[in-house]
Formats: C-alpha cells, sequence, structure tokens
C-alpha cells in the first residue's frame, strides 16, 4: 500500500473514470482540514505568496518560505498526494538548479511532486525531473509567474495562435512525461479539445467544467480572501465574515465582562487563599 492515499500514478489513471478534486494548502491545520475531507491532492502552492504573505502577486515568495509551508503541510496531511509549487526562478536558471530545488521539496518539503508553470520552454526542465524520479505537474494557460511579460493574469487561448500554442504545450509536457496538467483560466471549449486530446488528466482553475479535474485556492473556497474574487472562484462560505463576527463577539464579550466564564477558570483550594492572606 502506498503511503498517501492517491500517488501522482493513481492520479493519472483517475483519467476518464472520476473527476479529480484538488486544494491547495499552506500551514498544518488547512492541511489537515484538506486531508480530513478527503481531497485527492493537496498542492502547496506560490500563490501563498498574495494569501498567506500578502504580497501583491507570486513573485516575491522564495524557496526557502515555501519549504517551510510543506514541511506543515505535511504534517497536517501526512497521508494525501502533496505537491509543493515551485516558485519564480526555482526552476527556470539551468536544469541542475532545477532538479536540487525540486529535489528540497522531496527531501526537506515532504512532497510527492512539484509543479511548474510554462510550456514549451520548460518541456526540458520537465523531462529531466522526471528522469530523476520526481513527478511533476505541468501549468498552462494563464501563469502568474510569466504575468509580467505575458500581459496580467487575463485568460489565455482566446485567439488561435495562443490556443494552438495551449494544446502543442500540453502534448509536449505530456510526452515529456508530466502526471498530469494544470489549465488556468482557459476558455472552456479550448479546455474541452486538450482533455480531449491528451492521455494525462488536465486540471482546471477557470478553465470550465469539461477537464477531469479541478483545483482551487483554499481562501477562496471558504472565502478568506475576499478582495480577490475572479469569475472562475465559488466561495462556498462567507469565511471572512464569519471569522470577523467571532472576532468581534469576543471583543465585545470582553469590554462588558461576559467572557470569561466561571467555566474558564481555574480555581484554588480556599486554604491556599487563607494561608497566602494570613502571610500578609
Ligand atoms: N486567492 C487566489 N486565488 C487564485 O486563484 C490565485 C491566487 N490567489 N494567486 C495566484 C494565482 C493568480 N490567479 C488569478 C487571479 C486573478 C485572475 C483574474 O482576475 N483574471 C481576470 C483578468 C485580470 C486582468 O485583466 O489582469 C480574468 O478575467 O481572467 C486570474 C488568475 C489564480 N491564482
Ligand atoms: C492556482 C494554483 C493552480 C496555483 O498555482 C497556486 O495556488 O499557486
Ligand atoms: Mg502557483
Amino acid at each position: 500500500m502506498s503511503l498517501f492515499k492517491l500517488s501522482p500514478l493513481e492520479i493519472t489513471l483517475k483519467k476518464g473514470k472520476e473527476k479529480i478534486a484538488g486544494i491547495t494548502a499552506y500551514d498544518y491545520n488547512m492541511a489537515r482540514l484538506a486531508e480530513s475531507a478527503g481531497l485527492d491532492f493537496i498542492l502547496i502552492g506560490d500563490s501563498a505568496s498574495m494569501v498567506v504573505l500578502g504580497h501583491p502577486d507570486t513573485y516575491p515568495i522564495t524557496l526557502e518560505e515555501m519549504l517551510i509551508f510543506c514541511q506543515a503541510v505535511s504534517r497536517g496531511a501526512p497521508n494525501t498526494l502533496r505537491i509543493g509549487d515551485m516558485p519564480f526562478l526555482s526552476y527556470q536558471v539551468s536544469i541542475e538548479s532545477a532538479l536540487l530545488n525540486a529535489g528540497r521539496f522531496i527531501k526537506e518539503g515532504r512532497c510527492h511532486a512539484v509543479k511548474v508553470e510554462g510550456g514549451i520552454e520548460v518541456v526540458e526542465i520537465v523531462s529531466a525531473l522526471v528522469k530523476a524520479g520526481i513527478p511533476v505537474l505541468a501549468h498552462i494557460g494563464v501563469t502568474p509567474q510569466r504575468s509580467l511579460d505575458i500581459g496580467g493574469l487575463k485568460a489565455r487561448g482566446k485567439d488561435l495562435e495562443t490556443a494552438k500554442e495551449l494544446l502543442d504545450s500540453a502534448l509536449a509536457l505530456e510526452s515529456a512525461g508530466a502526471f498530469a496538467i494544470v489549465l488556468e483560466c482557459v476558455p472552456a471549449e479550448i479546455s474541452r479539445l486538450i482533455t480531449q486530446r491528451l492521455k494525462i488528466p488536465t486540471i482546471g482553475i477557470g478553465a470550465g467544467p469539461y477537464t477531469d479535474g479541478q483545483i482551487l485556492v483554499f481562501h477562496d473556497v471558504v472565502g478568506l480572501f475576499p478582495e480577490m474574487r475572479p469569475k472562475f472562484v465559488k466561495n462556498y462560505i462567507d469565511g471572512f465574515k464569519i471569522f470577523e463576527e467571532a472576532l468581534k463577539t469576543y471583543q465585545k464579550e470582553v469590554k462588558e465582562g461576559l467572557f470569561p466564564e466561571e467555566k474558564h477558570s481555574f480555581k484554588v483550594d480556599p486554604q491556599i487563599l487563607e494561608a497566602l492572606s494570613r502571610d500578609d
């Protein structure tokens, strides 16, 4: 039996059988929630740069910071497939540094696979990682680590040229050995076409209903990051409001002397109190 519920290979084999549902997580407790809920996989996303560290985009997050999040998630979800999202410039510089840095996700972060963004330009890197025994989740469409040169986070594949580029990239990444591929912000019919043409599963985010699976950012699922609501996001609860209400009620009860109650307080033997006052 494998150590985790689903291995990368088992994710690949789900294509055409059962939809795959993944979520991001960044810390121990989020990971426990994801594992307890039974998600098929957890991505420790570089979106942590935004939703955990408060940066405006995914560029600033470092490999060291990513590894701390991976370690926490690994402790919280020991039996779930965990994929580490390689941050900007941790795999683009050279094949050697890509291998060493991906190795750190496996050895130190205790991840089972890594994700890299990009199409044809990363095929050689994907192939080297796979040859070294590191399963790779590919990621095309909107690639936030390229938002400076692809012109932001606008959906990709709306014109013939970029749609063709996506299909060619997807096929090349599959040949390079990726076990699945994320399609981010791609028109639904283009994702459908790519999904039909590939043997490996497609995991969509803003890519419509025809992909083999879906992934969303944890904070978006539970409504904890209300400032970012692109159309592909669904908030299943209004977490920010629910948490904020709890904090407000706590503050109010402290101010009004309603918290703590007797049941929240510790007791001491009256004899001790008496002895203490006698000593004065
Ligand atoms: N909370 C959160 N959720 C995410 O899904 C997410 C992150 N953070 N951080 C990393 C990336 C960035 N992502 C995003 C974020 C916004 C759009 C978005 O609003 N796209 C608009 C166009 C924006 C523009 O014109 O620049 C769209 O209509 O597709 C797309 C992808 C997805 N990822
Ligand atoms: C949105 C997903 C696919 C991601 O790359 C991230 O969370 O960083
Ligand atoms: Mg990412």
